[in-house]
């Protein structure tokens, strides 16, 4: 999938990987609706855009995803301005095992509430021309972080509704592909304020660092470089694509029946 004349949307797109994902679909030549419930770094971004690529080439939309009716209207805002929606990045997601309802809210159910208003508008049964939604879980997607079970549960739920979602589109025909992205270590505010966001599971920060010094700190373009590869290869539909320190791997999964 070239991206020239491609509409995407991308949530969390403000920082950290989501800013870094819109920044390679715009090199890449797609218009990006940035939604991000902090205004003020999206409208920075907004602002750092319009001057680089133009005014028409973004929207910025101040949007939280554990709401409904924010998503929705955000997306019709999308749909309304630059006329379709090609492809989905449902990004925005969140560690704290302390408030860790609110985790699940954003990184698991935003993702599930982000993907089916999207059908609306980008699946072939309601009139849409199809597209792909990439959907950012983690490497603890696929392996268990001890130090935080929930937000590792949150994104076992994403790569497994994404793998079911891309069967469902294949089954149904809806003619969007589904993919996961599994980063290791990111260098965010994310990973920034995780250690003080372990909540009762703060005694295991010292084996999670030990795990990081194993594992190392992706750099943000290895991370935008496999979304791009998600999106445009048209191949790729229900994967799961581990992204680390200086290699990837599309995960392979046990069949069960
Ligand atoms: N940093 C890492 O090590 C790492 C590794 C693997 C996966 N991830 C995942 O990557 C995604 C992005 O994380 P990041 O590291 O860039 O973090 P980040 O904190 O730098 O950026 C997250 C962005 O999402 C936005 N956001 C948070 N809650 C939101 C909500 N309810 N509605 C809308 N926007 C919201 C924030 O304002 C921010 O702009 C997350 O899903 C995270 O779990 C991060
Ligand atoms: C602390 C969380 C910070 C950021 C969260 C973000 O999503 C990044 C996750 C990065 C890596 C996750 C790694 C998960 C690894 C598991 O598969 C498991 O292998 C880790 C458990 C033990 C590893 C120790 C060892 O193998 O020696």
């Amino acid at each position: 999938m070239a991206l020239n004349g491609k509409i995407a949307v991308v949530t969390g797109a403000a920082m950290g990987i989501g800013k870094a994902i819109t920044e390679i679909l715009m090199q890449n030549g797609a218009k990006v609706a940035l939604l991000d419930v902090n205004k003020t770094a999206g409208d920075s971004l907004k602002e750092a855009l319009d001057k680089q690529y133009g005014q028409e080439k973004t929207m910025f939309l101040c949007c939280n995803v554990e709401s409904e009716e924010q998503i929705k209207a955000a997306f019709q805002k999308t749909a309304e301005t630059f006329g379709k929606i090609d492809i989905l990045c449902n990004n925005a997601g969140m560690l704290n095992e302390s408030t860790w309802e609110k985790t699940i809210s954003i990184n698991l159910v935003g993702v599930i509430r982000g993907t089916y208003l999207a059908l609306e508008h980008m699946s072939k049964l309601s009139g849409g021309q199809g597209g792909v939604i990439i959907n950012t879980a983690s490497m603890a997607g696929l392996g268990p972080l001890p130090s935080c079970p929930v937000y590792t549960a949150t994104k076992h739920g994403v790569v497994g509704f994404t793998r079911a979602m891309a069967a469902a589109s294949t089954a149904s025909g809806y003619g969007i592909r589904f993919n996961s992205l599994c980063p290791s270590f990111v260098q965010t505010d994310l990973f920034t304020t995780t250690k003080s966001n372990l909540g009762q599971f703060s005694n295991l920060a010292d084996m999670t660092q030990l795990i990081i010094d194993k594992l190392g700190m992706l750099n943000m373009s290895e991370v935008a470089e496999s979304v791009l590869e998600l999106v445009t290869d048209e191949t790729k539909n229900g994967e799961a694509l581990l992204v680390m320190p200086k290699r990837k791997q599309y995960m392979t999964f046990p069949s069960i029946i």
